[in-house]
């Protein structure tokens, strides 16, 4: 079994972009700006939008928190929405997910520009992202394909397997893996939790890649994977004693992996990796740099 380590892969990302981003300021050009959005205070969130603001810095972007408190109304922060995406000095915004339950998700993601989404949920870059058209790829599922490609992980005519269909992380690394463009013509498979066990177990145990994405741990276990499968984990559970585990049950299912990604340290540091890369065609697209 080998390690498909997000951490090493985000960081040589992080130091590409870094390296390009000099050159923009060699030439007089200012650095990449994300805003992100943070409302209320859920503790993971703390820690992603801390990571990101990180990772900001890392890349030679300006990072730009802006706190709000769980009590500000849908049509206030549409107001801050509609401010930022005038703002011609913020390149991408970030409204950090899940919102307080009074906000209306979709409303406030449809309120995003799609030319400063780069968290790729918007309709405009999610329809354009299917169509294969330019587009912010949701950064999770975009990480997924750059940690698969950093691997030179084989994904051209295999039979991949995902578990779960959050439009964040399932659906739009469904359409990634089976798209003729991207990493692509994988043949997916698209399971949720309804699916029948026994359906989702024929599908798992055939699979040679397996995705999952249900946020219970240890719900993949030894017995519904084959021999030298690759395993991704995209679920972060924070259990009772502190320590955060995935969607896998690693220790088990690790033994019958070719290759599996670590929780904490695998598609989560992807994700960040992706919003820098999002952020710097959003720049690029803004000073006609490609
Ligand atoms: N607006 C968005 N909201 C949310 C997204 C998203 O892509 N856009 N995804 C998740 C949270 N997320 C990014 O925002 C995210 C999740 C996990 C990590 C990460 O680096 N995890 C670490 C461990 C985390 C820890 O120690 O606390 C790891 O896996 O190594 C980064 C970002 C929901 N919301």
């Amino acid at each position: 079994m080998k390690l498909l380590d997000g951490k090493k892969c985000a960081e040589s990302l992080v130091a590409d972009i870094a390296r390009k981003v000099a050159g923009y300021e060699e030439s007089g050009l200012r650095k990449p700006h994300m805003t992100v959005i943070l409302v209320g205070e859920h503790a993971p969130s703390e820690s992603y939008v801390k990571s990101k603001i990180k990772s900001c810095e890392k890349a030679g972007f300006e990072g730009t928190l802006l706190r709000f408190p769980d009590t500000i109304r849908e049509a206030e922060l549409l107001e801050k929405i509609a401010e930022i995406n005038a703002d011609q000095t913020t390149d991408g915004l970030i409204v950090q997910l899940p919102l307080p339950r009074h906000i209306n998700q979709q409303h406030i993601i449809n309120a995003i520009a799609p030319e400063k989404d780069i968290d790729g949920f918007h309709p405009t870059n999610f329809g354009r992202m299917t169509l294969g058209q330019k587009a912010f790829r949701p950064a999770t599922a975009y990480g997924i394909c750059k940690l698969l490609q950093f691997y030179e992980i084989p994904v051209w005519g295999k039979h991949c397997v995902v578990i779960g269909r959050s439009n964040i992380v399932g659906k739009p690394i469904s359409i990634m893996l089976s798209n003729d463009f991207d990493i692509g013509n994988a043949t997916v498979t698209l399971t949720h939790i309804e699916t029948p066990r026994e359906l989702l177990l024929d599908e798992t145990r055939r699979a040679d890649i397996v995705i999952v994405a249900v946020g219970i741990p240890g719900f993949v276990t030894e017995d519904m994977v084959k021999e030298g499968v690759v395993v991704i984990d995209v679920g972060i559970n924070r259990l009772e004693d502190g320590k955060i585990v995935g969607d896998v049950d690693f220790e088990n299912v690790q033994k019958k992996c070719s290759w599996i990604t670590p929780v904490p340290g695998g598609v989560g540091r992807m994700t960040v990796a992706a919003l820098m890369i999002n952020t710097l065609m959003a720049y690029q697209n803004n000073f006609d740099l490609v």
